[in-house]
């Protein structure tokens, strides 16, 4: 038996340790502010939340979760505090070397492999871990030490109807049609009017139907001739304007006109497709739209993706694969275990792009398109896809295209979608609790995210709530990957309809009824405001943003915010002008000014071009991937 097979049968073993709850920096704190404060923070009311974890046995998770439940539905553990298991999944600190601030993801397999970030997690992880075992200098060596992870997850549905359930477009959908949209490089194709005007297959245009697909979005009417006349793209479009599509029918259209070979068991796989999404999550929700798009056809696409069993990983792999989806850590880890063969790829996608290109994950594509048989960027058709791309990132990304590689903006580059409505409040730190209590009275039991900054607030906040409550789950980097999908299918079920989460749920998560947005604690970079707030106002539907501004840490954000919300033609509030206004002096800061300008960087000048940059990452603490 192979070495992988024997990761996923190693004897259960739960050794719990006893964790004090103010253990870790700064006592009890970490509620409110990102950025600090560590030290006079929020115990909890009922002297804290105490959540157990255990990453090794799944029956005992189950267990655990069902005990560590709040006032009855409340929340569903947390996994930061109280008991952990040697085996917890994030067991030990980790080294902050190696990839430094901006390293996001927790899939360890393929850094450990490939010996490359230095375990990044964050800087309120907390020791808990002797069973956790690290090397000198703080990196994990995948096959010889460290937990092994054994969480199968749930087989996705079978049923036509669940495969092809979908929520409804909003009532601005047809407004999409008014959107700017600005195509640059040579001879673009022509734009599609109509699904018919692309092309597709029957099977296809029947599996497009069935999801409730009447006409393409712009991102599509323009995205699916680019991608099927053969060309690299970097495309920016709007949250929630249906990017996912715009990159899998031309691609599948492709697959089923080429004649892909029938996907069958094999020792090695050769996938034609190849996508990278940044969180374990949001890969999940592309395979479930690839394999809804691929339905009743002999494409097979499949998922891995950190925090699950790389043995079962490996045999889904092994039993057909011409779409492999994969968070960059797994993915790496399996194609250097020489399960699959990259001489076939057509495609490479790179969904949040500009995320992929950060210095987090920089690294690990670099690798991946460097990595033995991958075809080099003139054999194969690189496609790139966000709805932010910072100028910086848009200059490397042009390393991973070929030289006429079409940029395709629609909208505004970063920019907010207008159909969410933004508000921002200024608050102070120890006001946001009753704020949010404030906020979630009105909302009732409409869904509503809130999004904190570091794993251990959206533990207190959580807790919060459910004394308070409110039904609330959560969904952050230190959770077990069991957790984390329940939580997100409580979330979507409306079984807990407030969802407390750190950016590791900002980007492209697509969930119904998502009508609020709350930024508890806004975040660091604008970009990253843009996509919290684009979890709500999704495809032609109306939402709402609220962010709390508590000038201390946010003030360096009030430029960008000023600018977004009025590129949104949204109201800004005089007191963030002044405060946007003073931090920056009086030269060149005209919020109200020319906002779409030439978006691609080959154009020289961009949307945001003056806005200050904001500092590194660092005050982000979650482990992503
Ligand atoms: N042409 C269409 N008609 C109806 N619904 C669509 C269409 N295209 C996409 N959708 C739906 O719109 C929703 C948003 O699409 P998608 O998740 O692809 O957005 P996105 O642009 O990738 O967003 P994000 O930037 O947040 O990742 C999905 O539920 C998707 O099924």
């Amino acid at each position: 038996m192979e070495n992988w097979e024997d990761d996923d049968q190693s004897p259960v073993v739960t050794n719990m340790t006893l964790v004090e709850e103010s253990h870790g920096k700064g006592g009890g704190g970490g509620f409110g502010t990102p950025g600090g404060n560590r030290g006079r923070g929020f115990r909890g009311q009922g002297g804290g939340f105490k959540s157990f974890s255990s990453g090794h046995d799944e029956n005992r998770n189950e267990e655990v979760d069902g005990s560590s439940s709040w006032n009855g539905g409340g929340f569903s553990g947390s996994g930061s505090r109280g008991f952990k298991s040697d085996f917890g999944s994030r067991g030990g600190r980790g080294a902050r070397g190696g990839r430094g601030a901006f390293r996001k993801d927790d899939d360890d397999e393929g850094r450990r492999r490939f010996g490359g970030g230095g375990g990044y997690r964050g800087r309120d992880e907390e020791v808990f871990s002797k069973g956790s075992q690290e090397n000198g200098d703080g990196k994990d060596d995948g096959r010889t030490a460290g937990p092994k992870v054994n969480y199968i997850p749930p087989p996705p549905p079978e049923e036509e109807n669940s495969v092809f359930a979908h929520y409804a477009t909003g009532i601005n959908f047809d407004k999409y049609d008014d959107i700017l949209v600005d195509v640059s490089g040579t001879n673009p194709p022509r734009a599609i009017m109509t699904f018919e005007e692309a092309q597709l297959c029957e099977t296809l245009n029947r599996n497009v139907a069935k999801s409730g697909y009447e006409k393409p979005t712009p991102v599509q009417k323009h995205g699916i001739p680019i991608i099927s006349a053969g060309r690299d793209l970097m495309a920016c479009a709007q949250t929630g304007s249906g990017k996912t599509a715009a990159f899998l029918l031309p691609i599948l259209q492709h697959l089923m006109s080429d004649g892909a070979a029938a996907s069958k068991f094999s020792e090695v796989q050769e996938p034609e497709v190849i996508i990278v999404a940044p969180t374990r999550e949001l890969i999940n929700q592309i395979y479930l739209e690839a394999r809804k798009f691929a339905y009743g056809t002999c494409v097979r696409p499949v998922v891995v993706y950190g925090g699950t069993s790389t043995g079962y990983a490996i045999r889904e792999v092994l039993k057909g694969c011409n779409v492999l989806c994969g968070t960059p850590g797994r993915l790496l880890d399996i194609i250097g275990r020489g399960k699959v063969g990259l001489s076939k790829v057509r495609f490479l996608v790179l969904d949040e792009a500009d995320r992929m290109l950060d210095m987090g994950f920089e690294p690990d594509m670099r690798k991946l398109v460097n990595s033995p048989g991958m075809p080099p960027k003139e054999e194969r058709q690189t496609l790139m896809f966000s709805a932010t791309y910072p100028e910086d990132i848009q200059r490397l990304a042009a390393n991973f295209l070929k030289v006429d590689y079409l940029f395709l903006a629609v909208g505004v580059v970063g920019g907010a979608c207008s159909d969410i409505e933004q508000v921002i409040i200024q608050v102070t730190q120890y006001s946001k609790r009753e704020k949010l209590l404030e906020l979630l009275k009105t909302t009732g039991t409409e869904r509503t995210m809130v999004f904190v900054e570091t794993k251990r607030s959206a533990d207190f906040i959580a807790t919060f709530l459910c004394q308070e409550k409110v039904s609330t789950t959560s969904i952050h980097g230190d959770r077990e990957q069991r957790e984390r999908e329940k939580a997100l299918s409580d979330f979507r079920t409306g079984q807990c309809p407030v969802l407390v989460a750190t950016s590791v749920a900002a980007r492209g998560l697509d969930i119904e009824h998502v009508q609020h947005v709350v930024n508890f604690d806004l975040p660091k970079e604008i970009d990253e405001y843009v996509h919290r707030i684009g979890r709500t106002g999704r495809c032609g539907n109306t939402g709402r943003a609220v962010s709390f501004f508590d000038p201390e840490p946010d003030t360096p954000l009030a430029r960008s915010l000023v600018k977004v919300l009025s590129g949104a033609q949204q109201e800004v509030p005089s007191w963030l002008e002044e405060i946007a206004f003073s931090a920056h002096g009086t030269t060149g800061f005209n919020p109200r000014g020319k906002l779409f300008a030439s978006t691609d960087t080959r154009r020289g000048e961009s949307f945001l071009k003056n806005q200050t940059p904001q500092p590194a990452a660092e005050a982000d603490d979650d482990d992503w991937e």
